[in-house]
Order: C-alpha cells, then sequence, then structure tokens
C-alpha cells in the first residue's frame, strides 16, 4: 500500500517510552541504512543494521580463508564469531573477534561474496537469534532494518515497512556514495545483481500483510524520513495497515 503523509509528529508512545520496533526491509540502495539512522535519531531509538552482521561474517570467512562454498564451515563461523557494532544511530563502527572492520566491510569485495552468507540457512538461523537478542536488549526500542526483519526478525513490530526505489535511483545513488568510482556494469552487478541472489531465500521486494510501502524513487532525503516517521506514526496510532 502507498500513502501520502501530512507533516510527521512524533508519536505520544514514545514520549511515554513504551515498545517501539520499527522494522525496515527492502532492497540495496534504497536507502534503508541512512534512512533508518535519521528516523531512528529522530525519535530517540536505538538503530540496528542487520547487514552488518551478514558483512562481518563473510569479512572473517575471507579473511580467514573459509571457504564461502563449505555451508557447514560459514555456518559454523557465524555461531562462533565475536561481533560487536554500535546500537545507535550515530558513530558507526564494527569489529569482528576484536577488530575493528567497519570500513573493510563495506568495501566492493565483501558486496560481491556477501550473498554466499545470506544464502546460507544456517547462517541466517544463527544471525536471527543474534539480531532477536540485541532488540530485548535495547527493550524494543529501536530501529531495524534488513531483508527479512518485517517477516521473520521482527513481524510482531509495532511499526513495519518497506523502504523501494526505482533500480536506476539505487544504482545512481550507490554510484555517488562510492564516489563514482564504478562502472555502470558493476553498479548493476552489485546493486540489482546482488537484490536477486539474495531474493532466492527472503522475499524484500514484496510487503506482506501490514506492511507500509515508501518508495523514494521521486522523494529526496529529508522528504523520505518524514514519509517513515509518518508510517511509524500512522502504525502506532491506528494499528497495522489492512
Ligand atoms: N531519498 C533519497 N534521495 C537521495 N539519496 C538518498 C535517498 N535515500 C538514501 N539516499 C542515499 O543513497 C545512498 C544509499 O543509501 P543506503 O542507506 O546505504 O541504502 P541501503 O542501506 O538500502 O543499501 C546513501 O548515500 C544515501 O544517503
Ligand atoms: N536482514 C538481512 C540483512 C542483510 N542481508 C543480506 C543482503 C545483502 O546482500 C547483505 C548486506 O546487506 P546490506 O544491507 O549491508 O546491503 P546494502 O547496503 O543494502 O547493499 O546481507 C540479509 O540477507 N538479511
Amino acid at each position: 500500500m502507498f500513502v501520502t503523509f501530512p507533516e510527521p509528529v512524533i508519536p505520544e508512545r514514545i514520549r511515554l517510552g513504551k515498545p517501539l520496533v520499527v522494522a525496515v526491509d527492502g532492497p540495496s540502495g534504497s536507502g534503508k541504512s541512512s534512512v533508518s539512522k535519521a528516523v531512528a535519531r529522530r525519535l530517540g531509538l536505538a538503530f540496528l543494521d542487520t547487514g552488518a552482521m551478514y558483512r562481518a561474517v563473510t569479512w572473517h570467512c575471507l579473511n580467514g580463508r573459509i571457504n564461502l562454498e563449505n555451508a557447514a564451515a560459514v555456518e559454523a563461523a557465524a555461531r562462533t564469531l565475536d561481533i560487536e557494532q554500535n546500537l545507535t544511530p550515530d558513530g558507526e563502527f564494527v569489529r569482528v573477534n576484536g577488530i575493528n572492520v567497519t570500513e573493510a566491510i563495506r568495501r566492493p569485495e565483501i558486496s560481491q561474496a556477501v550473498s554466499a552468507v545470506a544464502t546460507n540457512l544456517g547462517a541466517r538461523r544463527e544471525l536471527v537469534r543474534r539480531q532477536q537478542e540485541i532488540i530485548d536488549k535495547c527493550h524494543s526500542r529501536i530501529v531495524v532494518e534488513g531483508r527479512d526483519i518485517t517477516t521473520v526478525v521482527a513481524p510482531l513490530a509495532e511499526a513495519r515497512l518497506i523502504l523501494t526505489a526505482s533500480e536506476d535511483a539505487r544504482m545512481r545513488r550507490r554510484g555517488l556514495q562510492l564516489g563514482s568510482t564504478q562502472t555502470r556494469a558493476q553498479l548493476h552487478e552489485q546493486v540489482v545483481g546482488r537484490d536477486a541472489k539474495d531474493a532466492t531465500v527472503v522475499d524484500f521486494q514484496r510487503a506482506a500483510d501490514g506492511v507500509y510501502t515508501v518508495d523514494s524513487s521521486d522523494l529526496d532525503f529529508a522528504e523520505t524520513v518524514d514519509a517513515v516517521v509518518n508510517v511509524v506514526r500512522l502504525s502506532v496510532n491506528e494499528g497495522p495497515a489492512a
């Protein structure tokens, strides 16, 4: 469902300190991470980038020469790895077994390899378990973004939405984000190609029942943040969309 929005107002439930999980899914380059961070900042909520966890496991496997095609070894890595990450929208960091990998996990070679971890069902089970534990630790006052948050990690979240944008907009944004270093073919592979692989295990393109859709193709960043804050407001004031 698509919604149009009045000026956003901070929901009363946030002022009252009640649980508020905001679940955000969507394809690569749709703005999940940057928009979710801004929403968490605006609403005073914690923030979890679940994609960073898949990237952290991928970094560890590549760094430790663990064959990404060896499903059992990748699952074992996901189970044993110590992953630390900031749970606030500011000052991003990710550490794997104490090593700072904040920058390294964003490199194109990780983006190219990460689907091997994302499509490993054992690794997914373990990362979903960890994500649910983090939500509990944050007293369920958190914005969580990824691919399966609205459906698997937090299907009972107070606000659930898919953030999407056209392929063109997503490739353009990712290109700018990477400092215009990538060709159009490389961007196509990293954005559209990777989504196609990941979509074999999770459906993040279609909104499940009760999940809003925000299409940011024709919205600028600030308008997109406003739109998401309004979905949160509509969700908590009026319950999930029919
Ligand atoms: N509505 C928007 N308009 C323009 N640029 C945007 C918008 N939303 C996000 N961006 C930019 O697009 C880039 C990709 O966003 P990101 O949050 O990394 O996406 P994702 O986490 O979905 O892969 C970032 O540089 C971000 O600032
Ligand atoms: N909850 C999640 C989060 C990410 N993933 C997968 C999908 C992606 O290929 C990788 C990396 O996710 P990330 O959100 O960092 O990727 P983008 O920045 O959107 O391109 O992990 C997933 O399968 N489930």
